[in-house]
């Protein structure tokens, strides 16, 4: 014998109903088909109900849909048998006239209302054992309850053995409503909502069957809600445990007293999805699933929670609290969905359905009026909008470090725990996080736990100039590629320049950005698109800042507070006040976040980076000397008597070494910043105020705006070429070098002649000498490219890489 339930999702349409009709003709051998009422219908019966207690007569309208759902059935399947149209007739009247007393009482009681609801199942297994030619069994005759309205408690042995009465000389294919019973005086009842896979499951058990296969609109036990994680897969096999703990916790793919009757008796449950019939489902038995690859199994969750929290010294080392508080919800038939208390005993925190909250506030005062009148109990605390999520898995209690990898995940991505639960069995840790954090949360852990194929990091990109442009032009053709050999997929969830901004939590192509931008973007906002990256709440958030911008640079705070990682070619926020520098760097650690700006000095040469580890492993800087403007070295390499000062610095624009403002370069404030920063970078206290900058173009430059400079800079080009021709006799060549020793450092323009080491420097490459106490005789020598969109864009891109810690 097997039995095969569908439920009411899978009885939507005339096709489903066929593709059941399929699935029951592939079964060969005994077979018993359980039913829910078709889709809809015991929600339009409820309504029913309802309206024939406020409104009379305006159930009529419901009544008459329910009937067209079931003729429409009628008629669409071809059941040409009269005998079901009249019996369909016959119930449609029972029912009207139990609403119409129900009108004239003015009242709808729970048992009324089991009385009404029963209507559904009855009318779709008539409809159904017509259409799959079956005989047809009246459930209600076979499963005892009491009389629980609303959902009843199974008496089992009684039923077990109706059961087994009535198929005794059982052999063939049958159909039995779901969800229906009766009290031992015969009075109908109902299971509770969910309840014909109850019914399925009891006849399962009662008839010892092969397997209990049930048929949804899904594909088994998922590893997440598959609504929130679009990487959530089919979990293809677990135990009744791990079903238990997951449909518990919110996984609606079986009602969960329906495992109890088939874990008892060791029969297989089979979870398949009937627009996936293909599928493999999920089987839940009493298999070994220990080979799994994950000992989690699945992640489930529930929201709509209120906590409450009771604290009070007078709760500690007194027995029985934790039994008073529980008995008392039982009392106000409130379920307690995850208790926690701390073993100082001086608090108990709980969550319960936030429609209960009246009734958990009337528990605990009754129940502790005493304790709350003397202060022993001195503070209750409820907190709305709260989800619990749970991991689950039987393999949690053979495997360490479970606890530790979920909420070092969940500190990372900067989720708040409120309250946390792990019973002693180890198959579950459960906690509690406040709902708008809720699909962070799912995120962060599936990505922890699950395997999932890719790891994932969401941009948020200001500045498409020409390192942003380049930056992004590199990610597009790496995406493949990073996808394949690294399994990591970075996704463009944000983008803004002057003019314009754009979100996607799906991503922007790589490809359109621009067009997108300009079609789709609103008016470009600072303060909004903080808002946005941070209300967007996306787990592994990187915000890239490829501006020159002050404002742009101020938000890196913020970010970083709400563990977003900040990657920066911008100079501003890391050459600023020691202060906001520390703060930042402070922040970033404190948060789990990143704060990366390897392309403030020297572009793409690994500058930084080469410090920190020389630091780390226990170096000391003590010397910088160095060239780090890509702009004045390109120009002092480029000048000739061919081509003038003034030319040399548009040549520098155009080449996309010079900055947004090239003042900046020219007045050596560039390379300030630079030495700054690895000064800082050095581990030295040092502020723009140490290290002191000897123009070599007269200040007046510098007055005005950017545009009124450009006509000017002519003005230099005749004083330039004379000193020149002067330093082309005596073989020379002008440097603007940077040093930094003993907590101060100066950026002038040198000469250096053939033997000096920055001589050679080509175009606008940048050197860098470090003297260390390792490297005290002979410095560590860096050189390379300095600046440009690609070697820039190609350095910030392996900031990105480095916070995706592949
Ligand atoms: N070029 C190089 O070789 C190197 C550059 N860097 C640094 O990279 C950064 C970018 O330089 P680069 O690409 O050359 O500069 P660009 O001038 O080419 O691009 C700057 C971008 O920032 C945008 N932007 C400016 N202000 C704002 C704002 N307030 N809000 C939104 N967007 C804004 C601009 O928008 P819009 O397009 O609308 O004007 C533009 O897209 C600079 O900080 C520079 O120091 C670092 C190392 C090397
Ligand atoms: N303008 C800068 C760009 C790199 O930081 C330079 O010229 O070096």
């Amino acid at each position: 014998m097997k039995v095969i339930k569908f439920g009411g999702v899978a009885l939507k349409t005339t096709e489903q109903i066929k593709e059941v009709k399929h699935i029951v003709e592939n079964n060969s051998g005994d077979l018993l088909v359980v039913v829910s009422a078709f889709d809809k219908v015991t929600d339009l019966i409820i309504e029913a109900g309802q309206n024939a207690v406020t409104t009379p007569n305006t159930f009529m309208e419901t009544l008459n849909t329910i009937t067209e759902i079931h003729l429409g059935f009628i008629s669409d399947l071809e059941i040409v048998k009269v005998e079901i149209k009249e019996e369909v007739g016959q119930k449609m009247e029972e029912l009207k006239s139990i609403l119409q007393g129900v009108s004239l009482i003015g009242e709808l009681t729970q048992k009324t209302l089991d009385r009404l609801m029963v209507f559904g199942e009855q009318l779709s297994s008539i409809i159904l054992s017509a259409y799959l030619n079956i005989p047809h069994i009246a459930s209600e005759k076979l499963i005892k309850t009491d009389n629980n309205f609303g959902k009843a408690n199974v008496d089992f042995e009684s039923s077990y053995r109706l059961i087994r009465e009535a198929f005794v000389h059982f052999s063939g294919k049958a159909i039995a409503p779901g969800y229906i019973a009766s009290t031992k005086k015969d009075t109908l009842t109902t299971l509770g909502r969910g309840g014909a896979d109850f019914s399925a499951a009891l006849f399962a058990a009662a008839l010892g069957a092969r397997e209990l296969e049930v048929w949804t609109n899904q594909d088994g036990f998922m590893s997440a809600d598959p609504n929130i994680i679009n990487k959530a897969y089919a979990i293809p096999s677990m135990t009744y445990t791990e079903a238990m703990e997951l449909s518990h916790f919110g996984a609606q793919v079986v009602y969960p007293p329906s495992l109890l009757p088939v874990y008892q008796m060791g029969i297989p449950l089979h979870l398949r999805n009937i627009h996936n019939t293909k599928g493999e489902g999920t089987r839940v038995d009493r298999g070994d699933h220990s080979k799994n690859i994950s000992p989690v199994k699945g992640i489930s969750s529930i929201s709509n929670i209120s906590l409450a929290t009771i604290r009070g010294l007078g709760m500690v080392g007194v027995s029985g609290v934790s039994m008073r508080l529980f008995s008392a919800m039982a009392e106000e038939n409130t379920s307690v969905i995850m208790i926690s208390q701390a073993s100082s005993e001086n608090s108990i925190s709980f969550a319960f359905d936030k429609n209960k909250k009246e009734e958990v506030k009337r528990a605990i005062h009754k129940e502790f009026n005493q304790e709350i009148a003397s202060g022993s109990i001195h503070k209750i605390l409820f907190e709305d909008d709260m989800s619990v999520v749970a991991i689950v898995g039987e393999q949690m209690k053979q495997t360490t470090g479970i606890a530790g990898k979920l909420f070092e995940a969940l500190g990372r991505g900067g989720i708040n725990t409120v309250a946390i639960a792990q019973g002693a069995g180890e198959q579950n840790i459960s906690w509690v996080v406040r709902t708008p954090q809720l699909r962070k949360t799912l995120n962060v852990v599936h990505e922890a736990f699950f395997l999932s194929e890719y790891k994932q990091l969401n941009l948020f990109l200001i500045g498409m100039g020409t390192v942003g442009k380049d930056l992004l032009d590199q990610l597009n053709q790496q995406q493949e590629k990073l996808k394949k050999e690294h399994r990591l997929k970075i996704r463009l969830a944000g983008i803004a320049n002057s003019r314009k901004m754009l979100f996607d939590s799906n991503g922007i192509p790589f490809d359109e950005y621009m067009t997108l931008l300009d079609r789709d973007g609103e008016a470009s906002s600072l303060p909004s698109f903080a808002e946005n990256v941070i209300g967007l709440n996306l787990y592994n958030s990187v915000f890239v800042d490829c501006t020159a911008n002050d404002q742009v640079a101020s938000l890196y705070k913020t970010f970083l507070e709400n563990h977003v990682s900040v990657v920066a070619a911008n100079k501003v926020a890391a050459s600023s006040s020691y202060e906001n520098y520390e703060t930042l760097k402070s922040i970033a650690l404190n948060k789990g976040a990143k704060f990366l700006f390897e392309t403030n000095v020297g572009a793409g040469l690994p500058l930084i980076s080469t410090i920190n580890d020389l630091r780390k492993s226990g170096d000391k800087i003590l010397k910088v000397q160095a060239v780090l403007s890509g702009t004045l070295n390109y120009i002092f390499n480029t000048i000739s008597k061919d081509i003038p000062f003034s030319k040399t610095v548009r040549l520098a624009k155009e080449e996309g070494y010079a900055e947004p403002d090239p003042r900046i370069d020219l007045s050596g404030k560039d390379v300030q910043r630079k030495v700054v920063i690895l000064a800082r970078e050095s581990g030295y206290r040092c502020e723009d105020t140490d290290i002191t900058v000897e123009p070599f173009i007269p200040k007046t430059l510098f007055n005005g705006d950017v545009d009124s400079f450009w006509k000017a800079l002519p003005g230099v080009d005749i004083d330039f070429e004379n000193r020149r021709k002067i330093l082309e006799k005596e073989n020379k060549k002008w440097r603007f070098v940077g040093t930094f020793e003993n907590g101060k450092g100066s950026c002038s323009l040198v000469e250096v002649d053939s033997q000096h080491p920055f001589y050679d420097l080509e175009g606008s490459n940048n050197i860098v000498l470090l003297t260390t106490e390792r490297y005290k005789e002979y410095p560590m020598l860096i050189k390379g490219y300095g600046a440009g969109a690609a070697v820039t864009a190609a350095g910030v891109f392996a900031d990105i890489i480095k916070i995706a810690n592949i």
